[in-house]
């Protein structure tokens, strides 16, 4: 078995959604970022890359890429699943905590989850995603950008 932990952060800016877990949300402003900014799903590929000890998410598609502009991050997480399948491992669960003063992420959790199950290849009962504000304290508190937790357990499997 191996655990892996995954941590990003993303600066709200101009726009007028966020994408979190594949999922758009209107929101009043946007995340800064070379792709699309799904801070959710890279704490996720970066916990997984963690676990496989294969680096973090900027080794495998640098920000410095063009191929990278705007990416949907759901194919850069399949793109890591397939990584970590190459290792010999397979997903156990995925655990991550948004940490966000706004916009409201309960009614969109569920989503979030079928899609990470849905990229990962596990069942909806391994993945959990949650949400927390900071009550108003620090510079989430303030609304000035998101971050996230994840945790991975990966346990070892045939590579097919
Ligand atoms: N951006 C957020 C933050 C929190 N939630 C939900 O509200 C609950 C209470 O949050 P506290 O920060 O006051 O502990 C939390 O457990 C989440 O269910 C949310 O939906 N979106
Ligand atoms: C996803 C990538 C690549 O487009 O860029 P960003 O969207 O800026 O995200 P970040 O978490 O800062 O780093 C990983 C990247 O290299």
């Amino acid at each position: 078995m191996r655990i892996g932990h995954g941590f990003d952060v993303h600066a709200f800016g101009a726009g007028d959604h966020i994408t979190l877990g594949g999922v758009r949300i209107a929101h009043d402003r946007g995340l800064v970022a070379h792709s699309d900014g799904d801070v959710l799903l890279h704490a996720v590929c970066d916990a997984l890359l963690g676990a496989a000890a294969l680096g973090d998410i900027g080794r495998h598609f640098p920000d410095t890429d063009a191929v990278y502009r705007g990416v949907d991050s759901r194919v850069l997480l399949r793109r890591v699943r397939d990584l970590v399948r190459g290792e010999g491992y397979a997903v156990a669960n995925v655990d991550a905590t948004i940490v966000a003063q706004a916009p409201r992420m309960a009614p969109h959790v569920e989503a979030m989850c079928e899609h990470i199950a849905a990229d990962l290849g596990v069942s909806y009962s391994c993945v959990n995603v949650k949400a927390t504000t900071t009550e108003r304290l620090g510079w989430i508190g303030r609304g000035e950008g998101i971050a996230v937790h994840a945790v991975v357990l990966l346990v070892e499997a045939p590579v097919l």
